[in-house]
Parts: C-alpha cells; structure tokens; sequence
C-alpha cells in the first residue's frame, strides 16, 4: 500500500462526513478521499464543503480505493457488501467498518470471505479532532494496514486497539455513544441555569467552558477523578450539596444502567443482523 492511501467511505452521514472533515483538518488530501451514498443532492453539499470527489455508484467508490471504509447503518451493510464483493475480489482493498454492532465475520461473509477487515467504533467529535476510536483488526490484516487505519483515527483524535473483537461493545457502549450523553448533561445543566434566570447564550456558554476545562484537567492532571472533584468541594459549601444530591439520587447506578443498556444493545445488534 502506498504511504498516503486513497480512502473511500461509502455512506456520507454524520459519521463518515465528522471523520473526512477531521481528516482534512489533519493533513488528508482532499484529493484522496471519495464518497458515495444515494443522495445525489446531500453528495454535492459534501464536495462543495470538502472538495472531495464524489459519487452515487458504491461499486466506483469502492474500486477507487485503497482503504474503503464502510459507513452506512447496520441495517444496510448486508446488501452494500453484496453489491461491491465483486469490486472488493477485484481490487482487494483494506476494509474498515465503522458499523456497532456487526462482527468482523459477519461483513467478512457478505463480502464473499477471506477480506482483510478492521473493525472501528469511532465518534462524532472526530469532526473537530477529538474523536476517541476503538479499533480492531482481524487476522488477514497487515501490520502496515493498521498503521494506515491507526493513521487515519489518530488524525482525528486517538485510535485505541483492542485484542478480542467483543471489547468493542464496551468501546461502543463508553465513547461511541458518550457524546450524547455530554449533550444530555448541558442540555439539563443549560435548563437548570435558565430556570434560574441566566439567560440561554450564557448559560450555553458556561457549561460547555466548564465541560471543556474539566475534560482538559481530567486529561493533564496525576490526580483522580474523585480527587479532582473533591478539590471542588469546599467542607459546607455549594458543590458539596449538588454532588450529595447527585449521590442521593442515584446518579452512579443511573449511569451503570445506561451503560449496561449500550451495550446489551450492542450484542443484540450483533445477533439481530449475522443473519441477514
Ligand atoms: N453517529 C455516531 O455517533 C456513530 C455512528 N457509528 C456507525 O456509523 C454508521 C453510520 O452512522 P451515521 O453516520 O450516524 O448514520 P447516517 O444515517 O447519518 O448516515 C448513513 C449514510 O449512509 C447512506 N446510505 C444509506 N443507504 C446507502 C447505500 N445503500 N449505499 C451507500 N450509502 C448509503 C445515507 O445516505 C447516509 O449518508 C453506523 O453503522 C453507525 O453504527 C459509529 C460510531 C458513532
Ligand atoms: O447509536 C448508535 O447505534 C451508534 C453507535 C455508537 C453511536 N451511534
């Protein structure tokens, strides 16, 4: 494979579009990137704003390329594969599914067998080169390949391996589905401030800065989270107060379930789909 490998993504959604424009931001030709989806309209959107080649034909797409990275939903990978397994024979190109829940096998099969696969659970902060990627590779891929592949997350965030495929569904249910729920704490934190009087825009505006500035410490300190958050918590004083009632109400139970939920969600998908 050449240093720079050509990619193809063929699905142009959230995913597929945070992880091009992460990409480009990082030193990624624009020339070395095609996509393809259904959506003739959505696709010149993607061009104008990225400058990538495009096109609705998943067989082009794929045949271009020396790194396909599969980004369509899970429900659709089955008859996506089978449309290009003859391209993929062909051309014999790296694949990389980016979809929860389906196994390495799973896609192996309705690409007709013996493909050189990576698994990733990436997310959508990859877009501003903070995205956190699971990655796992099955054993026809080569050491170079996975450098390609690390490559690409890396430049978008960090890439992470795991040994056992099924460590993925802990990857998936942690930082795949995480950014919603950050979203879901400003959301209430930016509710609870205006519910106090502060006006949106800067409610909006504080709790994104101290969810930011506490990822950051989180990120740089020796310390431990727990200590981190007692420095915050003054003997009497207000924090003490929010983090009893957070304690009191459940808070770390609530989070169990949720994670639990992700990731039995995730197995299911697994199961749901091997057979279609
Ligand atoms: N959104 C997220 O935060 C994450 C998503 N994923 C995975 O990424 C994959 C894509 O998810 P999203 O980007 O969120 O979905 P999305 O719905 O935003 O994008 C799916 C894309 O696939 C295209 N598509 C549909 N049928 C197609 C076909 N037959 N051929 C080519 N393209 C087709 C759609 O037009 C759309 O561009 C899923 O498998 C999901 O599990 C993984 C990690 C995080
Ligand atoms: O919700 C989902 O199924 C996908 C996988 C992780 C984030 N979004």
């Amino acid at each position: 494979m050449s240093k720079s490998p050509t990619i193809s993504f063929i699905g142009a959604g959230n995913m597929a579009s945070a992880i091009i424009g992460g990409m480009l931001d990082n030193g990624y030709k624009a020339g070395a990137i095609w996509v393809s989806a259904p959506d003739d309209e959505h696709l010149q959107g993607l061009r104008k704003r990225f400058g990538i080649s495009v096109t609705t034909d998943n067989r082009y797409c794929a045949q271009q390329s020396d790194v396909v990275v599969l980004a369509v939903k899970p429900q659709v990978m089955a008859s996506v594969c089978e449309d290009i397994a003859a391209v993929v024979r062909n051309t014999r190109p790296l694949m990389v599914s980016i979809a929860a829940g389906l196994t390495a096998d799973t896609i192996d099969g309705w690409l007709g067998g013996g493909v050189p696969m990576v698994r990733v659970m990436p997310n959508t902060p990859s877009l501003v080169g903070k995205g956190a990627a699971g990655l796992f590779a099955n054993s026809r891929v080569s050491e170079q390949q996975k450098n390609d592949v690390a490559a690409i997350f890396d430049s978008v965030g960090s890439a992470n391996w795991v040994q056992q495929e099924e460590q993925l569904h802990a990857v998936t249910a942690l930082s795949g589905s995480g950014p919603a729920y950050f979203f879901l704490i400003l959301e209430a934190l930016e509710e609870a401030a205006t519910n106090a009087g502060m006006a949106a825009e800067t409610a909006r505006e504080l709790a994104i800065q101290t969810m930011a500035g506490a990822a950051e410490m989180a990120a740089r300190s020796d310390l431990e989270p727990a200590q981190l958050k007692r420095n915050v918590m003054s003997p009497g004083g207000t924090t003490e107060q929010a983090v009893n009632t957070f304690e009191q109400g459940g808070l770390r139970e609530l989070v169990q379930k949720a994670y639990s939920a992700a990731y039995t969600r995730s197995q299911e998908m697994a199961k749901e789909l091997a057979g279609k």
